[in-house]
């Protein structure tokens, strides 16, 4: 496998702006984003796992370059117990509209693999979902609009959080170029973030008591991973996320977030 891929400082850049902090040896731990050619890049690395070569597989047979259909593609953001579940399942019977989520179906299973490798790995894992997925939104959104639960400002916002240590003030500067969204893979026409204040979330997560992944159980107990995720995810650029207050009933943020979606997206 090339060297530099996943570790070292390597020279690679893949064609997104997102690519070139996988080469920085300040961000390799984390091993986030780096477009689809540095996601490619580390998971050759990982060969030893199977799935790897299993994903990748799947990865090469998505073209590149995707473009949209006609139809609106909305994401969801936010973290775990938001209500992005909730909401993308309600909007998606509203406009009569496909569901979609990031990572796709075709490779969720091997989630649980993944999350337990190394940063690095468990992130090219996550951003070559996302490419996968931009193949299954350019076929879906010439038939319907398409909503989506998490995508790739998920990958780079948790990405982010985790290897900076401590409070927000040490994340990379607003407009550092880890918040641009990757220039080879497909845009959507809006972006959601849904928030709630930190005690109306865990007592969502109490209330829907399904069993918390790692990463999320750290967040319950890190008030500073937490704050870290939200503040990544609200300086992601280009394009950037609406925030929308998500405390209100299920019914009213269904209607603010339907408002939204006719405002900014021509249907
Ligand atoms: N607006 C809301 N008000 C109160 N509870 C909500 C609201 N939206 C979702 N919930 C509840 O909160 C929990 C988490 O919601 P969910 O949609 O699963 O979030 P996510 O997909 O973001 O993890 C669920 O039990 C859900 O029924
Ligand atoms: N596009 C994505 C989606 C998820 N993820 C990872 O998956 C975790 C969220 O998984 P989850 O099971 O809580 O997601 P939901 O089922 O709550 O949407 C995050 O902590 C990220 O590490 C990612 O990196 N990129």
């Amino acid at each position: 496998a090339p060297a530099g891929a996943c570790g070292g400082g390597g020279g690679v850049r893949g064609r997104g702006g997102a690519a070139v902090w996988l080469w920085q040896p300040r961000r390799q731990a984390a091993g986030a984003a780096g477009g689809r050619e540095g996601s490619r890049l580390c998971l050759q690395c990982a060969a030893r796992i199977p799935e790897a070569g299993a994903v990748l597989d799947l990865l090469e047979q998505c073209p590149e370059h995707q473009r949209k259909g006609s139809f609106p593609v909305v994401v969801f953001e936010g973290l775990d117990a938001t209500g992005k579940t909730t909401v993308t399942q309600s909007v998606k019977d509203t406009l009569n509209g496909v569901l979609l989520r990031s990572p796709p179906a075709c490779i969720s299973q091997w989630r649980t693999i993944f999350d337990d490798e190394p940063a690095p790995i468990k992130r090219a894992f996550y951003a070559a979902g996302n490419y996968i997925l931009a193949s299954e939104i350019a076929k879906a959104s010439t038939q319907a609009p398409v909503i989506i639960d998490r995508y790739w400002h998920s990958t780079a916002a948790y990405a982010i959080a985790t290897e900076v240590d401590g409070k927000v003030q040490d994340l990379p500067p607003a407009h550092d170029e880890v918040y641009q969204w990757p220039e080879d893979l497909l845009k959507p026409d809006l972006v959601l973030l849904l928030t709630v204040d930190p005690e109306e979330r865990v007592q969502r997560l109490q209330r829907r008591g399904l069993e918390k992944t790692k990463e999320e159980a750290e967040l319950e107990a890190n008030t500073l991973f937490r704050q870290r995720v939200e503040e990544s995810y609200r300086r992601m650029v280009n394009p950037a996320c609406q925030v929308v207050d998500a405390s209100p009933s299920k019914e009213e943020v269904l209607q603010t977030v339907l408002q939204l979606i006719k405002k900014h997206c021509a249907m």
